[in-house]
């Protein structure tokens, strides 16, 4: 997919976004303040240290490149902070017609790479985001996601055995209702566990939801040629985006 100034989300129109999260599921730790405030150096630098690993889109960080802006990753630098695995994920999706399963909805290979691919997010730490790979993902299908939805993957990691190399985590897929409403694929990694993925609640409708066990790899297979972690992370959720087949239509949150 190709993202062009007009596809990207208007830092209001991500702000908006992250407000709505934070009042649906209670996210105290996205830092509103720098939200508000943003600029690039104090944002980045402030949103790390409240904890958030990763922020995508990032359309604040005007001194990258547009697609490198896009998919900006906070925890590149070298913290501490940003080598610590990350327990809760959010990917906000639009699922288009292109993903017709069953009549009127969207396909379940699109749903359990959804869930998946939070689960993930939230297991892999951004500094090592190649190290738990999938090892079996059990996915539930609840009831029939309507195509044309916007949908949000809610994951978080409740289980971890370092010495045994595995993690488990499980992910809910809802309907995003007015909180997500572009075409646009984006994901928040959370340093702390995201409560709502745990249990439903009465506000969202839930279409699936998943159980997985990642493991963590002990021999990587040989990458070609020079890999930086910002184009890993730029690779990956432009793949998210492509096999969702994002269709170019411009961010819609309203304020
Ligand atoms: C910011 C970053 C965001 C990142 C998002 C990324 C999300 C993307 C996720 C994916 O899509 S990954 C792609 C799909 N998955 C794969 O291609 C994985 C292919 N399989 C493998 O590479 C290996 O089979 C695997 C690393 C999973 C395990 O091989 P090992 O030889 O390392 O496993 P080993 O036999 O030593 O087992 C280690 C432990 O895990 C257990 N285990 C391994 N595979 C299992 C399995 N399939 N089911 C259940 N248990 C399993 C195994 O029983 C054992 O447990 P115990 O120590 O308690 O005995």
């Amino acid at each position: 997919m190709a993202f062009t100034e007009d596809t990207l989300p208007s830092l209001e129109a991500w702000k908006c976004f992250v407000r709505r999260l934070e009042e649906r599921y209670g996210l105290r730790e996205v830092p509103r303040a720098s939200w508000l405030g943003a600029q690039r150096p104090d944002f980045l630098s402030h949103a790390l240290q409240q904890r958030v690993a990763y922020l995508l889109p990032a359309a604040v960080c005007d001194d990258l490149s547009q697609k490198e802006a896009r998919f900006c990753s906070i925890s590149d630098q070298s913290s501490t902070e940003a080598k610590v695995a990350v327990p809760g994920a959010i990917i906000a999706a639009y699922v288009g017609r292109n993903l017709q399963g069953p009549s009127g909805g969207v396909h379940g290979g699109a749903i359990a790479s959804l869930l998946d691919a939070s689960i993930g997010m939230a297991t892999n730490p951004r500094s090592d985001p190649d190290g738990y790979v999938t090892a079996q993902l059990v996915v539930n299908y609840r009831q029939i996601v309507p195509l044309g939805s916007y949908v949000l993957a809610l994951a978080y990691v409740h289980d971890r055995e370092p010495a045994r190399r595995k993690c488990y985590g499980m992910s809910r897929l809802v309907d995003a209702g007015a909180l997500a409403q572009s075409t646009d694929t984006c994901a928040l990694q959370l340093q702390r566990p995201l409560e709502a993925a745990r249990r439903d609640t009465a506000r969202e409708r839930v279409y699936a939801d998943a159980t997985a066990l990642f493991v963590r790899q002990r021999h990587r297979p040989e990458t070609h040629g020079e890999r930086s972690l910002q184009t890993a992370a730029v690779n990956r959720v432009e793949s998210v985006s492509g096999f969702l087949g994002a269709q170019a239509r411009p961010w819609r949150a309203s304020l």
